[in-house]
């Protein structure tokens, strides 16, 4: 251990996602202005952060949302100086293939009369029982705050909600919430079309990524002026980390002597680039993108004990931007002119082909009004599938543009589920497990932030900050 006590010159991120360039700011924090940061990106820097353009205005594609309790984002935006530009949201309906079973009004003390008479107290029971859950997982900033971090993602989240917390990894958000006391009519008509929004599975997605997807129809939610992937490309520059435009194709374990006797550890990182082939030394690797053959297609090679494979399956979801006129008799309005919805999401109907329709806006508007829904509109779909022509002239009555992006979005959530490991091997460290638990921008960065003093705390041998027990107790007691 004596090698490591001395800075380390190079340290390694493979991808330039949210992930990874959160963790080359967090890097660069901890281990100071010498150590090179190389990170490199076979894509665009954002990675699922990304914009597309319709008729000469940017529109979210990927990640689109931030919850207001998203401490690292609002951090970020604050350092590096972005905005957030005012957001109105617009009228909200629930489509179950039929009918609607749920209609906001644009008079507020109605749809809330409305909640009450179709749910009861469920609506308001959620927000309290979502509360309680952010509640305590907010106690991962003042742990990351006083530099406590954790080897296994399942160990987080121990330390965040004990037991409880574990067990909502184990169970359905369905049987979670039934198991809290609500109704199976509110868990179908409600719960089940915030899922499919968020992360276009039903209630079977694990009780803790349920409660962040509900989380993520809280109000107040927020977005970056001008793109969210602005954040990554700041946090790059601000980390003076090196980008480098390339696919890293395998990660190789080499004894090197050193000059003052002895041996030392590096990894090496191959990677093709516009220049070739090439290899580089680091003494730490950080790899921040799903570690599966779709999605990257790393090799690891001549380690021992090996390095875990991956074949962790993840969801195709389909954003599709439509510039045209919505169809509301598809959704048996028979008088069009009385539709003034601005979003439909759905309950799980065999028959439905889309998951959720939404106008949305371009992401430099600072004070746009939300459009008439009847006129023509940038609207967003997601789908599991590409809409066919068939599907499009149902939805729309008539369109002048159509761009699609396909993406393997998320983990498909399935029980019972371990994490992936954070330590792949002594000082490689894989920060997608998270996913698993909850796929959110803000958890990439918890999950950048956690490898980043774990790799320092390994590094220098402070072992009382890994792991630590009762952090809750301890720090409330810590000034
Ligand atoms: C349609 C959609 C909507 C979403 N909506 C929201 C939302 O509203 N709110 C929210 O919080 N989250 C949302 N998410 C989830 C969120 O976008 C992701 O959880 C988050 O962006 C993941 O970031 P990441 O850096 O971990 O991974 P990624 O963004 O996937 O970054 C990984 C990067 O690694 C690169 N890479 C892969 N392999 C290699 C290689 N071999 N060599 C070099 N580079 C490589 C990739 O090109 C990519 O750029 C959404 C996701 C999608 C797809
Ligand atoms: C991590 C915590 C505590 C909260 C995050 C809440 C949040 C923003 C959840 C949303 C996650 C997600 C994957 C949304 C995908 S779709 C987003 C939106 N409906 C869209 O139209 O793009």
């Amino acid at each position: 251990a004596s090698e490591l006590r001395y800075p380390p010159g190079k340290i390694a991120v493979i991808g330039a996602g949210i992930g990874g360039t959160s963790a080359a700011y967090f890097l660069r924090q901890k281990f100071g202005k010498d150590v090179r940061i190389d990170v490199f990106e076979k894509g665009t820097v954002g990675g699922r952060l990304a914009t597309i353009n319709v008729e000469g205005k940017d529109y979210e594609a990927g990640g689109a949302i931030i919850h207001p309790l998203n401490l690292h984002m609002k951090h970020f935006v604050k350092v590096l100086g972005l905005s957030v530009p005012e957001n109105r949201d617009g009228l909200l309906g629930i489509y179950n293939g039929e009918e609607f079973v749920f209609e906001e009004s644009s008079w507020y003390i109605i749809s809330i009369l409305k909640l009450l008479w179709h749910y009861g107290f469920n609506p308001v029971r959620m927000n309290i029982w979502v509360e309680e859950i952010l509640d305590k997982f907010m106690r991962i900033y003042r742990y990351q705050s006083h530099d406590y971090s954790f080897s296994s993602t399942e160990g987080l989240l121990h330390a965040l909600g004990g037991n409880d917390f574990i067990q909502m990894l184990n169970r359905t958000i369905d049987e979670t919430m039934q198991k809290a006391g609500f109704s199976q009519k509110f868990i179908y008509e409600v719960v089940t079309p915030v899922m499919r929004v968020n992360y276009g599975q039903g209630t079977n997605i694990n009780g803790f990524v349920g409660a962040v997807s509900l989380a993520g129809a809280d109000s107040g939610l927020w977005s970056v002026k001008g793109g969210n992937k602005l954040v990554c490309t700041g946090l790059l520059y601000a980390s003076k980390a090196q980008l480098i435009s390339g696919t890293v194709t395998s990660i190789e374990e080499r004894t090197r002597p050193k000059r003052t006797g002895g041996t030392v550890k590096l990894y090496e990182v191959s990677y093709n680039s516009a220049s070739g082939s090439m290899t580089d030394m680091y003494d730490i690797v950080l790899i921040a993108t799903p570690l599966n053959r779709k999605m990257s297609n790393i090799t690891f090679r001549n380690f021992n004990p090996l390095v875990a494979q991956f074949s962790d399956h993840y969801h195709q979801t389909v954003a599709t931007f439509v510039h045209g006129r919505i169809n509301a008799s598809f959704f048996g309005y028979k008088d069009p002119s009385r539709f003034h919805l601005a979003s439909i999401f759905t309950t799980e109907n065999p028959k439905l082909f889309i998951n959720s329709i939404g106008v949305v806006s371009p992401v430099q508007n600072t004070h746009e009004e939300v459009k008439q829904p009847m006129g023509p509109a940038v609207w967003k779909v997601f789908s599991k599938e590409p809409l066919t022509k068939e599907q499009m002239n149902l939805l729309f009555s008539s369109y002048e543009s159509v761009k699609e992006k396909k993406w393997l979005a998320y983990p498909h959530y399935s029980l019972p589920k371990k994490c992936p490991p954070i330590i792949l091997h002594d000082r490689i460290y894989y920060l997608n497990g998270i996913e698993w638990v909850a796929s959110a921008m803000e958890m990439s960065a918890i999950a950048a932030k956690n490898a980043a003093l774990l790799s320092y705390h390994h590094w220098y041998g402070n072992v009382n900050m890994i792991d630590q027990e009762d952090l809750n107790e301890k720090l409330k007691t810590e000034l």
